[in-house]
């Protein structure tokens, strides 16, 4: 097994999970230098019906050489479509880390995936009847992580694009509690205007704010911003290491609850704060 796959998915980083076209030659070679901590390999929306066959080749002679500790997921088609069972079957003899089903509606479709392949399973939430399953999809034992499709759902929900995401906090939401009830992975959706930095900084913090793990990117532009956004920052990590001390001092005294910056410290926020020292841990064990 990698080493990379050891790491426990708990506290792995998502914070960057870049989209790649998998028949783009030129950019599956470019991400593996990139600082992303997961790649999503699209044999769907990005390749063209008459690249499919070919993409499929492309990316499993790419995925012969390492991408070094990045998490490797492959999109595939949907099952219903002419390509998808062969997508499945390419994708389950690849060098990749999952395989990602898009417009999952129900756990069915991902039984009926379970039954091809033995690679572990992640869903696109993208669609109303996805939303309203989430709880079910989320459950699924073979699932390990959930990608928000915002631009199928905007298109199905006929909502308009707003910078404070109105229209798809419902569903955002829906996904982040299915997933995080269930321990699974769930990463945001993709910001669209790939240079306008301050739109992706802002669409961030409040994934961020909401629990998503991390931010699904179409462009390299958008990976510095998304890592920072989604990794703990300096005055986070400080904050809980002063959290643990001081609640170890107080339980030394035989109190329950410590003070940090006047605001009570119980065994709840110690949990936060040693997940937060995890989080900063993991993402310097990637970068080194
Ligand atoms: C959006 C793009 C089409 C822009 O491409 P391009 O015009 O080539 O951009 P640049 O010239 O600025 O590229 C600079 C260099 O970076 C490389 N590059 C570009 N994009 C990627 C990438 N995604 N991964 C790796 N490398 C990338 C270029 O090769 C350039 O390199 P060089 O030649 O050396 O200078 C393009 O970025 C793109 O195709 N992005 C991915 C689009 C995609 O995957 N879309 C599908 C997923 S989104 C979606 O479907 C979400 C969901 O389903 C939903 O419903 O919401
Ligand atoms: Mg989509």
């Amino acid at each position: 097994m990698r080493k990379e796959t050891q790491m426990d998915m708990a506290t792995r980083p998502f914070r960057s999970v870049l989209y790649i076209p998998a028949s783009k030659e030129r950019a599956l070679e470019k991400a593996r230098s990139m600082p992303v901590d997961a790649i999503i390999f699209d044999l769907e929306d990005a390749v063209a019906p008459e690249e499919k066959p070919a993409a499929r080749a492309t990316l499993a002679d790419a995925l012969k050489t390492s991408y070094g500790q990045r998490t490797r997921i492959v999109r595939i088609n949907a099952l219903d479509t002419e390509w998808g069972l062969d997508d499945a079957k390419a994708a389950t003899a690849m060098n990749c880390d999952a395989i990602l089903l898009p417009k999952v509606e129900t756990p069915a479709q991902l039984d009926r995936l379970a039954e091809i392949t033995d690679k572990p399973l992640w869903a696109m939430m993208e669609t109303p009847m996805g939303m309203l399953n989430a709880r079910d999809i989320g459950a699924h034992p073979r699932l390990q992580g959930m990608v928000m499709g915002t631009n199928d759902l905007a298109k199905e929900l006929n909502a308009r694009f707003r910078a404070d995401r109105l229209p798809m906090i419902t569903g955002l939401g829906l996904c982040v509690l299915a997933a995080k009830a269930f321990g699974k992975v769930v990463v945001d959706g993709v910001y669209n205007a790939f240079k306008d930095d301050d739109g992706l900084k802002a669409e961030c913090a409040q994934g961020r704010d909401m629990g998503m793990d991390g931010k699904t990117l179409i462009h390299p532009a958008q990976v510095d911003i998304t890592n920072a956004a989604f990794a703990p920052d300096e005055k986070e990590i400080d904050l809980a290491r002063r959290q643990i001390e001081a609640f170890e001092d107080a339980k030394a005294q035989g109190q329950g609850v410590a003070v940090v910056d006047g605001k009570i410290v119980e065994n709840l926020h110690v949990e936060t704060a040693k997940k937060t020292l995890a989080k900063a841990q993991a993402i310097a064990a990637l970068a080194g």
